[in-house]
């Protein structure tokens, strides 16, 4: 089953195709891994399936719900300057199916509280965003879209100067979203990371697209070698990769 499927994409930035020929499923309940080198058109598909880049050819089709679509960028897209806790963020969450001005009610707080236990940042509650680390800023806004029930989670390099032991708290969340059903795309330049946690993969070169696993890549990149551990995906040169 697939509630997000490509049909004979093609995406274009400042009137430059990027991809074209993209067609797919991408697996409910499952880590799709984004994968491709810099300018690969990695952005730009998430882009387009956030529905913020129409496709100049071909269709998205998603049958999850826009209040149930999360997206977390690279790098921070919240100024740090603006007076909020991690709290208060992780109730934003609330804000596309509840809407902005309600208020939260008291349902909302015990499940804000199991989200920060959940992530262990219950300590962190009432703490201001802009003194939080990079890691712990990651957990807040993972934990902003379990707030949200997200069916679909797209995350730009989540691990990124992030601690190893959030690394362990981010994949055991995401693993368990997967697990209950949720779709997710993640976009990762890190082979170990990739073997540990995806169970598809969508490669980028050249403009086209390739569906592969994880088993299939370490391979590729490793020649059948003993694995080496956080071996970059970069430079990927996708040998066999075009068509
Ligand atoms: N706003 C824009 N206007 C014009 N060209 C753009 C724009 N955004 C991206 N591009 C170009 O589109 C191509 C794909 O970029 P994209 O950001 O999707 O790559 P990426 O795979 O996400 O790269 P990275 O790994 O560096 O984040 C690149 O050649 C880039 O220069």
């Amino acid at each position: 089953m697939s509630r997000l499927r490509l049909n004979d994409l093609q995406l274009a930035q400042g009137g430059r195709t990027v991809l074209e020929h993209v067609s797919g499923n991408f697996e409910d309940s499952a880590i799709t891994a984004l994968i491709g080198a810099n300018g690969a058109g990695k952005s730009t598909l998430i882009q387009a399936i956030m529905g913020e880049l129409a496709p100049i050819h071909g269709r998205i089709e998603c049958d999850v719900p826009k209040e149930r679509r999360a997206w977390l960028p690279q790098q921070l897209a919240l100024d740090l300057t603006f007076p909020m806790s991690v709290e208060e963020l992780i109730m934003t969450g609330t804000w596309p199916s509840h809407g902005a001005f309600k208020g939260y009610c008291g349902p909302h707080y015990r499940q804000a509280r199991e989200v920060m236990s959940r992530l262990g940042i219950t300590d962190l509650a009432h703490r201001p965003l802009g003194e939080l680390s990079g890691g712990q800023r990651q957990r807040a806004l993972l934990g902003r879209t379990l707030m949200q029930e997200a069916e679909l989670l797209l995350l730009d390099e989540p691990f990124a100067n992030v601690d190893v032991e959030t690394v362990e708290v981010l994949m055991g969340v995401l693993r368990d979203m997967a697990a209950q059903g949720a779709t997710i795309i993640v976009v990762l330049h890190d082979l170990e990371q990739l073997s540990r946690l995806a169970d598809c993969v969508l490669a980028l070169a050249g403009g086209h697209a390739r569906w592969s696993t994880p088993e299939a890549i370490v391979e590729r990149h490793q020649g059948g070698t003993q694995r080496h551990h956080h071996a970059p995906i970069l430079p990927l040169d996708m040998p066999g990769l075009s068509p």
